[in-house]
C-alpha cells in the first residue's frame, strides 16, 4: 500500500503538485506527503531512513462512486447533526464535502451552501468564502460537512468565517476523523468513523 502511495505522490509531485497540495488529493498530512516525496520509487530503489510519520490514507471511493451508498451514509450524517438542534443550512467544503451536504440538506429540509477554503482560492490575499450560487449563511444555524478531517484546519477556517457573517455553527459533520476531535473552535464534532491513536 505504501508503495503505491508512494509512487502516486511522484507521480503527482512530477505533475508540478506542491507538498500540500499532495497531502490534500491523497487525504493524508503534509508530513505524510514530505515522507513519501523522500521514498525512492521502485524504479530507484532508494530509501529514506526516515520513519514513516503515524498516518492513514483514506481511500473512500467505494462510496463516492455510489449515489445509493452516498445516500445511505449522508443519512446517517444527517441524523448526527439534528442531534445538534434545527438546522437551517448545510454547507458542504469544496470538492469532496458537497455531494453528503446536497443529500443531507434534503434529509434535513434545510438549504445548502457552498464554502471555498482558502487553499482553494486562487489570489493570495484571499480568504475563505461562500459560493454565490447556493444559500447564504447569513443569520442562520448552520451544519459543516466534509468527508476527512486530518489536522481540522479545513473546518476551524470554516467555522470563523461563518461566525464573521453571523452565522451559528451548530456542528460539523464528517466521514472520517483522523484526529479524533470533539470539538473544533468550540463547535462539535460528529464523525461516522473516529480514528483515535492508542498509547
Ligand atoms: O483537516 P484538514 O487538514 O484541513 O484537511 C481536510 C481537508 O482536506 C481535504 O480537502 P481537499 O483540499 O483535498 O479537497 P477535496 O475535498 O477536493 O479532497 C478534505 O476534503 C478536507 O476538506
Amino acid at each position: 500500500m505504501n508503495q503505491k502511495l508512494i509512487e502516486k505522490a511522484h507521480e503527482l509531485r512530477s505533475r508540478g503538485f506542491t507538498t500540500g497540495e499532495i497531502a490534500d488529493e491523497l487525504n493524508v498530512s503534509k508530513d505524510t506527503a514530505r515522507w513519501l516525496i523522500l521514498q525512492g520509487t521502485d524504479k530507484t530503489k532508494e530509501k529514506s531512513e526516515e520513519k514513516a510519520p503515524v498516518d492513514f490514507a483514506i481511500n473512500w471511493k467505494s462510496l463516492g462512486g455510489s449515489s445509493t451508498r452516498m445516500s445511505y451514509v449522508s443519512a446517517a450524517m444527517a441524523d448526527m447533526a439534528l442531534q445538534h438542534g434545527d438546522v437551517e443550512v448545510v454547507v458542504g467544503i469544496t470538492v469532496s464535502g458537497i455531494p453528503f451536504a446536497t443529500m443531507m440538506a434534503e434529509f434535513l429540509d434545510a438549504d445548502m451552501a457552498v464554502f471555498h477554503p482558502i487553499k482553494h482560492r486562487k489570489e493570495e490575499d484571499a480568504r475563505g468564502a461562500v459560493s454565490s450560487n447556493f444559500a447564504s449563511v447569513e443569520g442562520k444555524r448552520v451544519v459543516i460537512v466534509d468527508d476527512v478531517i486530518t489536522s481540522g484546519g479545513t473546518i476551524g477556517e470554516a467555522i470563523k468565517v461563518f461566525r464573521s457573517l453571523g452565522a451559528e455553527p451548530l456542528a460539523a459533520v464528517v466521514l472520517i476523523d483522523k484526529k479524533g476531535l470533539t470539538e473544533v473552535e468550540k463547535v462539535p464534532v460528529e464523525s461516522l468513523i473516529r480514528v483515535s491513536r492508542l498509547g
